[in-house]
């Protein structure tokens, strides 16, 4: 395969953007968009917010994982994959034997200024939102640290964050391409 079809995905916490910057990133090179949150709501005609609250968590991972094994595109797409995707056991390496995966990341302060504007994240309706965002990000972190490259998206304009994605994205799809065509 060409470096320059690799497909991306992106991965991390609530807020860091995955979604904001994958689509952008999408339209900088002209590769398809998806949206893992986007694509379950599409399939099962309900929000998240409704997904989480008439069928549970446990059939919200479910989907992702039906998204992740089937749902996947072939080649030249951006993926913005919801944060708790590479959570569950097998689905990063799906992901990485795809494409190239990068994490974003950011403080909690970002997180919580981000999400906060928003109710369409079930798991950050609670009372202390901060504390929720703290307890679930470092239990998550060692998996987002092992998911690829980190960027963080602090304070940063989006179009640099979209420059520095599309940078770490070109250089780490020669490296995915030799690796798969040396095994
Ligand atoms: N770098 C950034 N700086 C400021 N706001 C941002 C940045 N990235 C995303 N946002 C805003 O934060 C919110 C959450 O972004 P989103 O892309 O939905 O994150 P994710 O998909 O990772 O949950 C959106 O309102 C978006 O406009
Ligand atoms: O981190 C999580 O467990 C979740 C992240 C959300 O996607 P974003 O990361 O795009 O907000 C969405 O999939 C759902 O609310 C659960
Ligand atoms: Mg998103």
């Amino acid at each position: 395969m060409n470096a320059a079809d690799v497909n991306l995905y992106l991965v991390g916490f609530m807020g860091t953007g995955k979604t904001t910057i994958g689509r952008a990133v999408a339209a900088r090179v002209g590769f398809q968009f998806i949206d893992s949150d986007h694509q379950i709501e599409r399939e099962q005609a309900k929000t998240i917010p409704e997904i989480f609250a008439e069928k549970g968590e446990a059939a919200f991972r479910a989907m992702e994982r039906a998204f992740v094994v089937e749902g996947h595109p072939g080649t030249r797409a951006v993926v913005a994959c919801g944060g708790g995707l590479v959570v569950q056991p097998g689905n990063l390496s799906e992901l990485q034997a795809r494409g190239v995966v990068i994490c974003l990341h950011a403080s909690v302060e970002s997180i919580l200024a981000r999400t906060s504007r928003f109710r369409h994240r079930p798991l950050l309706e609670v009372e202390d939102p901060a504390a929720r965002i703290r307890e679930l990000y470092a239990v998550r972190a060692p998996i987002y640290r092992r998911a690829g490259s980190m960027i963080l998206t602090d304070a940063r304009p989006l179009g640099d964050i979209v420059n520095h994605v599309l940078r770490a994205w070109r250089h780490e799809a020669k490296d995915w391409v030799r690796q798969r065509s040396a095994t």
